[in-house]
């Protein structure tokens, strides 16, 4: 796994943005996975600014957000269909249909995950899927134990994700207890995973996604079997990471590669 150390929350933001936008222009109908949470928000920002000043160009792209709670309709302040249209959707070009966000009121969520599954199928798979990390290791809401070959479906939220969201919601008793939720094999099949942690919060996360055991305990931890993840920390997340040195003088020489004219 590529791992890029920058020194704050803005660096790693605009380092994602830039590693989305590389994608944008080069395939313009590229599906993006998309995630929610307060980590993405900057990183959204930048989207929005590159689109707005730099003529960055979402008219054909596709994306799948990556979860949505069970039971909040999609205008419900704390939905996160929501949360993409105000903090990305509403300030770019992408047309909402193409726009894919679970429905967190499915009447019959069976058939809506297979069908989810399906549509990003017939869309050619995610391109890229930008993925948050929870403070208890998990990517989506795949909590602890879940299978690491797991689907789209509905899946219960451990008591320290619903901690963890409470301040969205004012009080945990507001936080919805179910979520229908991308699987960690749904994740997996994504030709590229970009994970963005920041904060000294999610340090231990980090740690045991990127250097710890491959274990369901830990569904980051999924990645480290994925060919094309890079992993993109601010320093405070990195700060418990064995090998931080390593990154930082491997990330050095990819770059001063990549910037290397081809003879
Ligand atoms: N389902 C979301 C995840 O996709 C997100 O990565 C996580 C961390 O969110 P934050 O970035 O707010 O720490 O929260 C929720 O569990």
């Amino acid at each position: 796994m590529r791992v890029v150390i920058v020194d704050d929350a803005e660096a790693a933001a605009c380092r994602a943005a830039q590693e989305i936008a590389a994608l944008v222009r080069q395939k313009p109908d590229a599906v993006l996975g998309l995630a929610t949470g307060g980590t993405p928000v900057r990183c959204y920002r930048e989207l929005i600014r590159l689109h707005q000043h730099d003529g960055l160009d979402f008219a054909a792209v596709r994306s799948f957000n990556l979860d949505e709670y069970l039971g909040l309709p999609a205008d419900h302040p704390q939905s996160y269909r929501r949360f993409m249209q105000e903090n990305l959707f509403d300030h770019l070009n992408i047309p909402c249909e193409q726009t894919h966000v679970p429905d967190g009121m499915a009447s019959d969520i069976d058939a809506f995950c297979q069908q989810y599954e399906q549509q990003i199928q017939a869309a050619g798979g995610i391109d890229l899927q930008l993925l948050g990390i929870g403070s208890d290791g998990h990517i989506a809401f795949n909590e602890p134990g879940s299978s690491l070959a797991s689907r789209t479906r509905l899946k219960s939220l451990a008591a320290e994700t619903v901690r963890d969201n409470a301040r969205f919601f004012g009080s945990e008793a507001d936080v919805p207890k179910l979520a229908i939720t991308m699987g960690v094999g749904t994740i997996m099949e994504s030709k590229q995973c970009l994970l963005l942690a920041t904060g000294a919060n999610k340090a231990t996360a980090v740690r045991e996604a990127i250097e710890g055991a491959v274990t369901a305990r830990v569904t980051a931890s999924a990645l480290q079997m994925h060919p094309h993840t890079i992993a993109v920390l601010d320093a405070p997340a990195a700060a418990q990471l064995e090998f931080a040195d390593y990154y930082r003088e491997a990330e050095r020489l990819n770059e001063s590669v990549r910037n290397t004219p081809a003879h």
